[in-house]
C-alpha cells in the first residue's frame, strides 16, 4: 500500500467500471490521473493487471469454472473481479508470489464486506495456484473454435468469422498478435522538425526510440511514464498514431493547396497528417459529429499549430450541400467495429453483437454516400476503417463501386514497396495484425470518374 491507496482496490474499482460498460483505456486513465503521485512501478502494476485481466478474461473464466462450484456468471460482481484479477496474476505475473496473490485477494474480499466469502475466495485461489497445470483446456481436434477461443481469449463468434474469412493459420497469427504487448507508435512531424532533433529531444528525456516499420517518420517509443510530460509531445513534434493510420495520408497523396474534407476526423490524426503533407498550404476541413469530438481535434490543432486545419461540428450522415463537388480529397475514416485494434482496446471483443454489426454497416454506407458527393470530378475518396470485418471493408468497397461513379486507383505509387500486393495494385489494402506489423486496418482509394 502507498499513501493510503491500495492498488488492488483500485484494480477492482477499474474492472467493475469496465464491467458496467466503461471503455478500459478511459477507466484506467481516469483512475490513474486521480492518483498521479503513485510511483511509476505501482501505476504500471495497476495498468498491467487491469489490461491483462480483461485481455485474458475468457481463458481466466474457463479456469475459474474448472475449479469453482459457483460458475463465474453466478458470482457477485466484486468477487468475480477479485478472482479474475487474482487468476491473471497467478498465471501471467511471475513477479508476484502466489501466496501474496491469494492473501491480498482474501483481504480485499473482507474489506469489501464479503466476510462470509473469504473461505470461498481463499479455497478457489489456493487450489488454482496448486493445480493450474492440470486444467484440461478444449482440444483443437474436438472443437477448433472453442479451443482457439479459450487459448487466445476471443469470443467464439469472432474466431468463427475469422476462420471463415482468413483460414486457421492467419486467424491464429491475428489472435496471438492481439495478446502481445506493443510499444507506443508516434508520427514524427518531420515537415517542421528534423527527425534527429525529435529523436534527440525524446532520448534526452530518457525515452527509448526505435524505428517503426514501413514509414521513416514513424517511431516506437517506450520507457517513459507520462507522454504528456515529454517536450516533443508538448511542443507538437510527435503525435500518437499507428502506422496503419499514417498510411491513409500516404494513400491520399495530397498536394500543396488542396481542399480536403475529413468527414469523421476526431481526434484528428489523419487530418493533421494530411495538413502536414501540404506543408501549411491548402485547407483541411476536419469534421466530427459532436462538439466534444471537435474539441479534441481543436486541442490537437493548437498543440501542433497546424494553420491549415480547421475543425467543425458536422454530422457525416447529413448531406452538406455547400460542400458538393468541392473537395480534391475526401477522407471517410468511418466509425467501425474496431476489431483491428482489439490488441489496444481489449474490451471491444466483448461488445460484439450481430445487430451492432449490421447497424455499423448501414452507418458506414450512409456516410460513404454523403462523402461521395463532396469529391470534385477526378478527385479522390479514401475509405478506411480500423477493422478486419469483410462486410465493413471489401463488401462496402464493392457496394460503393457498384453504385457510385468512382473507380479504384492503385495504392502502389503511395505505399512502401514491402506493402505492395495484388490488392494494393488494384486500390485497396487489408492490414492484418500478426501478418503485417501494424494494427488491423483497411484502406481503399477511389477516384471520381
Ligand atoms: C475511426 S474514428 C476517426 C479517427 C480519425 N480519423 C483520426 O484519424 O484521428 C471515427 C470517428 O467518426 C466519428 N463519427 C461517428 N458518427 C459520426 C457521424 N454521424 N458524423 C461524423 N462523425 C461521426 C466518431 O466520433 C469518431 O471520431
Amino acid at each position: 500500500m502507498t499513501n493510503g491507496i491500495n492498488p488492488r482496490e483500485m484494480i477492482l474499482e477499474i474492472l467493475l467500471q469496465i464491467e458496467e460498460g466503461e471503455h478500459s483505456h478511459i477507466a484506467i486513465r481516469s483512475a490513474l490521473s486521480k492518483y498521479q503521485f503513485l510511483p511509476r512501478q505501482e501505476r504500471a502494476f495497476i495498468t498491467r493487471v487491469c489490461e491483462g485481466t480483461l485481455e485474458y478474461r475468457i481463458q481466466i473464466d474457463y479456469i475459474l469454472d474448472s475449479f469453482s462450484k459457483v460458475t463465474v456468471d453466478k458470482m457477485k460482481p466484486p468477487i468475480r473481479e477479485i478472482l479474475r484479477s487474482a487468476v491473471y496474476q497467478l498465471r501471467y505475473m511471475d513477479s508476484v508470489p502466489d501466496s501474496a496473490v491469494c492473501n491480498e485477494a482474501v483481504k480485499l474480499t473482507q474489506r469489501k464486506g464479503f466476510y462470509n466469502l473469504k473461505p470461498f475466495v481463499n479455497g478457489v485461489l489456493r487450489t488454482i495456484a496448486r493445480e493450474m497445470d492440470q486444467v484440461k483446456f478444449p482440444s483443437r481436434e474436438e472443437n477448433l473454435v472453442r479451443s482457439l477461443s479459450v487459448e487466445y481469449s476471443m469470443p467464439e463468434q469472432l474466431v468463427e468469422r475469422w476462420l471463415e474469412a482468413y483460414g486457421e493459420e492467419t486467424t491464429e497469427k491475428i489472435l496471438k498478435d492481439f495478446l502481445e504487448e506493443k510499444p507506443l507508435t508516434v508520427r514524427c512531424r518531420t515537415y517542421l522538425n528534423s527527425q534527429e532533433a525529435i529523436v534527440k529531444s525524446l532520448t534526452d528525456q530518457g525515452v527509448k526510440v526505435e524505428p517503426a516499420p514501413y514509414l521513416p517518420y514513424a517511431c516506437h517509443i517506450s520507457g517513459f511514464d507520462h507522454i504528456l510530460a515529454l517536450d516533443a509531445f508538448i511542443n507538437g513534434k510527435i503525435l500518437v498514431q499507428d502506422v496503419s493510420s499514417m498510411l491513409v495520408a500516404e494513400a491520399a497523396d495530397p498536394q500543396k493547396g488542396d481542399y480536403v474534407i475529413d468527414v469523421c476526423a476526431a481526434p484528428g490524426g489523419k487530418s493533421l497528417h494530411v495538413g502536414d503533407k501540404m506543408e501549411g498550404f491548402g485547407t483541411v476541413d476536419a469534421r466530427d459529429v459532436s462538439q466534444y469530438k471537435v474539441n479534441l481535434i481543436e486541442e490537437n490543432i493548437r498543440r501542433t499549430n497546424s494553420i491549415n486545419v480547421q475543425a467543425k461540428v458536422q454530422d457525416a450522415t447529413i448531406f452538406d450541400q455547400e460542400s458538393e463537388l468541392l473537395a480534391d480529397i475526401v477522407l471517410a475514416d468511418v466509425p467501425c467495429s474496431g476489431y483491428g485494434v482489439i490488441g489496444k482496446k481489449p474490451d471491444i471483443k466483448y461488445r460484439v453483437t450481430p445487430q451492432k454489426q449490421e447497424e455499423i454497416v448501414i452507418l458506414q454506407r450512409t456516410i460513404l454516400d454523403r462523402a461521395a458527393n463532396y469529391v470534385k470530378p477526378r478527385g479522390t475518396l479514401i475509405f478506411s476503417t480500423c477493422t478486419i470485418a469483410k462486410e465493413e471493408n471489401e463488401e462496402n468497397m464493392m457496394w460503393f463501386l457498384q453504385n457510385y461513379p468512382f473507380k479504384l486507383e492503385s495504392l502502389d505509387p503511395c505505399l512502401p514497396e514491402e506493402l505492395h500486393s495484388e490488392t494494393t495494385a488494384l486500390g485497396y489494402l487489408q492490414l492484418l495484425p500478426g501478418v503485417h506489423k501494424t494494427d488491423g486496418f483497411f484502406i481503399a482509394k477511389f477516384r471520381r470518374k
